[in-house]
């Protein structure tokens, strides 16, 4: 789901090019292979489309589906330094509230930052885009992020680095917003008997009984690692992952935040690779620790 004024920036893009969208920098692909849309602000993957979809030729049949993307993003963010809700922010060096003294900002600094363009290989068959931030935003860890984009699939990478002198403790999210028919009509494929914990009920434990439907608000970090299908009824969207054993999945139902508008606020969920209190990372110095997200459709010919 891509806001107008995003699409006609991608719709008067031909390969690449830096553009601005809602006070941010945004990097825009319009290729062969699909589309991407990133934002300076965050690192956060905005929009991305397959050629397929887009009912382009590459070489692969072109398959039914919203022309929307897979990701949905808000037409009317926070003004800056507010966030951008959408896409796949980037929540790190600290998922919601955990961060070291208890009062960081929610999902930590990394979303917040300016992130600048280290480089970009593009190819026939698709682009790879590598950023970092601008400042520095934790004394002894730094992240970086890689997204790689292709004809059927997105692939985002947030990678930390210790470079300091004592172990510390990381959580992080790829907090993606997947774009939905309505919130409704999904299914989560893939969580069947896993331990979760309730935000919603104040972390109470509990256990997935049978496939997750998506009927009201929800808030829970299943002790997860396993690759899901998100079915909304119009597509089968393939989510997998590496160095995450929580998997969060988010949608606040009619407490819908206010940056959203209402005719839109059932049109995501929130389903996140990520390192939580269920499973913080504890790095070494001199360690790295690779979050990533992938995602395909399932039901595309591959
Ligand atoms: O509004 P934010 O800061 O983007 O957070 C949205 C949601 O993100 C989810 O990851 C959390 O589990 C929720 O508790 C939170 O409300």
């Amino acid at each position: 789901m891509i806001p107008d004024s995003l699409r006609q920036l991608l719709d008067a893009t031909q390969g690449q090019r830096e553009a601005e969208w809602q006070g941010r920098r945004v990097l825009l692909f319009n290729a062969d292979w699909g589309e991407l849309a990133v934002s300076l602000q965050g690192a956060q993957v905005l929009h991305y489309l397959s050629a397929p979809e887009a009912g382009r030729t590459t070489g692969a049949p072109s398959v039914s589906g919203t022309e929307d993307g897979w990701l949905w993003v808000t037409p009317t963010p926070q003004t800056l330094p507010g966030t951008i809700r959408g896409g796949i922010p980037v929540c790190w060096p600290w998922f919601a509230d955990e961060s070291p003294d208890g009062r960081g900002p929610m999902h930590g600094t990394a979303r917040q930052a300016e992130w600048r363009l280290d480089g970009v290989d593009e190819e026939d068959e698709g682009v790879e885009v590598h950023l970092s931030p601008t400042t520095r935003l934790d004394e002894q860890l730094a992240p970086r992020v890689m997204i790689h984009a292709s004809a059927r699939r997105l692939h985002v990478e947030l990678i930390t680095e210790h470079h300091g002198e004592t172990p510390v403790k990381l959580t992080a999210a790829l907090h993606s917003y997947l774009s939905v028919s309505h919130t409704h009509q999904c299914r989560v494929e893939g969580l069947v008997g896993a331990r979760y914990l309730d935000k919603r009920q104040d972390f109470s434990e509990a256990h997935q009984q049978g496939e997750l439907g998506v009927r009201g608000p929800l808030d829970r970090i299943y002790e997860s690692n396993r690759p899901l299908v998100l079915d909304d009824g119009t597509r089968r969207l393939k989510i997998a992952k590496q160095g995450s054993d929580s998997t969060v999945v988010w949608h606040p139902d009619a407490e819908l935040p206010g940056d959203t508008p209402a005719d839109i606020g059932h049109r995501f969920l929130c389903v996140e690779a990520a390192c939580t209190r269920v499973d913080p990372v504890w790095l070494v110095p001199g360690a790295q620790h690779l979050l990533a997200t992938t995602l395909t459709r399932e039901d595309m010919p591959q």
